[in-house]
């Protein structure tokens, strides 16, 4: 471990507070190696790099709470990582739970066992599931942490998620304190990929931007050619030194961006800030990354909601204010054409959707995100009106545009809709312009019965399928315009198939797969997905794609009501209680077509509160998924044996 990092240590407070009667324990280890995905989001490149970002994420919360200021990531030749840190130390006495075995082992070997729940050990932290570093043990072949504390220096080595022996002192550490991890992917689960510098020097280096109190040291003893080989990383102007990086020499509408950070303490009571940085620029379509506790949110949640809901409002009051009426057409997808947006927050116990922790649905970040951006933004529009009414003339200009595309489209559609011969089958919503409609395609029609009543008339379309698709991949393509179910499809989209394909007629908005929870239903959903693959590759690269998730059981107890997408959902509900009266019920939907409407709504359909899944193709070389497609789909079952073969041990239990 290296010696000055532990050395130098000073922000520590609480030492004897944070021990093994901190971390609490919730469920046993033991489906991670089974079912990896479920987990680490795959067994892939994306998924591989996740490992190293659970780890610095660790280091990255002892930091957020004020215990450590230095993190150190290390990438070896043999492609093992290292990431070390000066904070407190994983606790390495006997859990109080468990007494002969060290805390440290009771974290790297249990699920669900961590210092995060309650909030005593860490106000606002990356983790809180208490899994990520048991699942990247499980997943390593050779894990070895190190730990000094108390003066001294402990060692625990595991593979594959099992200690290989107790907590053992190797030395003394008269100055020094931190946890060192050192890890080395299994290639039983994650086969040929290996980890990028690239990927890896840029983790590091945008959550040093992320948080200024922290410095973060790079070394990679592979050399790409393009990344630098050590690095040091520390930003005390955090974001909005971030934005001005990114957006590099790009021409900019305001000449410092709106910029800030706001206690959450003061207005609402609680620990934590938002910290944001927004510019617009003309030469690039905008972006917004966005992050909480140091976690990137890919997909958004509510602190985004807040923080556009806060720009909107702020940029529309200030047109009011100037006299531009023009101003109020503005909408969020205008404030998006151009704007370049860095949002980052840290809240007391988030709520993210999936251990990977792609979106944000901690509600009450949205009005705390709202409310502190809005005031600081109004005062920095008055503040300078230079920049002020550059960007107000620049939205008020792509609102103007985006209103005359509309218009040129609705008239098209009308007139489409006249031309088309839709099929009889397809219920169609009333809305006129494509904005914001929907068409489920879903299986059967007894789901399609309950669909119907579920449905928001205005905006959501469906369309049921009776039985199996044709699979287009073992079909001629002469058979494609002649098979029903495909040209029915076809026509309720709108667009043509094979050169006639154009996926700017779409009618909807979003395409939707609807399919029961079971084997079934991912066949069919598999076979969609292939016919949109391989005839209207557009729709999956322009974001129209989607699955829907319906839940597989519904748990009662007394006026309580929960649906659970899976029985490790099921269970860990069951194991807690609903906080109902009584015994729990537990109903099983063998299909969407036992599902009422109001199940089917809440779960599944409405905007507000169901889950989709949006289709995109991640893909680590040119090709791949098609040759998987083709492969699994394809006319070649020696290829579908070949791949059994090679994954049947990633396969979990099938549900039949
Ligand atoms: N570098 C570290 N320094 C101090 N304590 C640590 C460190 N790494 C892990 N821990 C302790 O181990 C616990 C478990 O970590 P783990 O990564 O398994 O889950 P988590 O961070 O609590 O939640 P998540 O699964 O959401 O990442 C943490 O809650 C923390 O108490």
């Amino acid at each position: 471990m290296s010696e000055d990092l532990l050395a130098e240590h000073s922000p520590g407070q609480n030492q004897d507070t944070y021990d093994a009667s901190s971390i609490e324990v919730l469920e046993g280890l033991e489906p991670v190696r089974q079912r990896p995905g479920m987990y680490i989001g795959g067994t892939d490149e994306r998924a591989l790099h996740h490992m190293v970002a659970e780890i610095l994420d660790n280091s990255m919360d002892e930091a957020v709470a004020g215990h450590a200021n230095r993190i150190e990531i290390e990438l070896h030749a043999d492609y093992a990582v290292t990431v070390r840190d000066n904070g407190r130390g994983i606790p390495i006495d006997p859990h109080p739970k468990f007494p002969d075995k060290s805390a440290l082992e009771v974290i790297l070997c249990t699920l669900h066992a961590g210092g995060k729940f309650s909030g005593k050990a860490y106000q606002t932290s990356g983790g809180l599931h208490g899994v990520g570093s048991s699942v990247v043990n499980a997943l390593s072949d050779s894990m070895v942490v190190k730990v000094a504390k108390n003066k001294e220096l402990f060692e625990q080595r595991f593979s594959r998620g099992l200690p290989l022996g107790g907590v053992e002192k190797v030395g003394a550490a008269p100055n020094r304190r931190g946890t060192e991890v050192t890890f080395h992917a299994d290639e039983e689960i994650f086969g040929k990929h290996r980890f990028k510098p690239k990927r890896l020097f840029t983790l590091a280096r945008s959550k040093a931007y992320l948080f200024s109190g922290v410095e973060i040291r790079w070394k990679s003893h592979i050399d790409d050619g393009e990344t630098p080989t050590e690095a040091s990383f520390h930003f005390p102007g955090g974001l909005a030194d971030y934005l001005k990086e990114t957006l590099g020499k790009a021409s900019v509408y305001a000449e410092a961006p709106f910029a800030g950070k706001v206690e959450f303490r003061e207005k609402f009571g609680q620990a934590g800030y938002v910290e944001w940085a927004i510019n617009w620029t003309p030469s690039r379509d905008g972006y917004i990354q966005s992050y909480c506790n140091t976690v990137p949110t890919p997909e958004g949640g509510t602190h985004v909601t807040g923080f556009w809901a806060a720009i909107l409002k702020g940029i529309k009051a200030y047109g009011e204010l100037v006299g531009n009426k023009k101003a109020s057409n503005i909408t969020r997808d205008d404030l998006l054409t151009g704007g370049c947006a860095l949002v980052s927050c840290f809240i007391a116990d988030p709520a993210f959707v999936g251990q990977t922790k792609d979106r944000l649905s901690t509600e009450a970040a949205a009005k705390m995100v709202e409310q502190s951006v809005r005031d600081h933004f109004d005062n920095w529009l008055a503040a300078d009106t230079k920049s002020a009414g550059a960007i107000l003339d620049f939205l008020v200009l792509r609102a103007e545009e985006r209103l005359r595309r509309r218009q040129e489209k609705e008239t098209q559609r009308k007139s489409a809709t006249k031309k088309l011969r839709l099929p009889g089958k397809l219920v169609d919503c009333s809305a006129t312009n494509r904005d914001g409609t929907e068409l489920f395609i879903v299986e059967g029609d007894s789901a399609g019965g309950s669909a119907k009543m579920a449905r928001n008339r205005k905006t959501q379309a469906l369309l049921p399928l009776r039985g199996k698709i044709l699979n287009v991949l073992g079909a001629a393509s002469s058979k494609l315009g002649t098979n029903a179910e495909i040209s029915d499809l076809t026509q309720a989209l709108g667009v043509g198939l094979g050169t006639r394909f154009n996926v700017d007629d779409l009618r909807y908005d979003k395409i939707i797969i609807m399919t029961d929870a079971d084997v079934d239903g991912a066949h069919i959903a598999a076979l969609l997905m292939t016919f949109f693959f391989t005839q209207m590759r557009p729709m999956i690269d322009t974001g129209h794609l989607y699955l829907a998730c319906p839940p597989l059981f519904r748990l009662t107890q007394g006026a309580k009501r929960v649906y659970c997408i899976d029985e490790v959902e099921r269970d860990e509900w069951l194991e807690k209680g609903l906080g109902g009266k009584g015994k729990i019920d537990v109903s099983r939907f063998k299909g969407l077509g036992e599902m009422d409407a109001k199940d089917l709504k809440e779960t599944t359909m409405d905007p507000d509160s169901r889950t989709l899944i949006r289709v995109t193709i991640d893909e680590d070389e040119p090709g791949e998924t098609a040759t998987l497609v083709e492969q699994l789909m394809g006319k070649k079952p020696e290829l579908r044996f070949q791949y059994i073969q090679e994954n049947a041990k990633f396969a979990g239990d099938l549900d039949v």
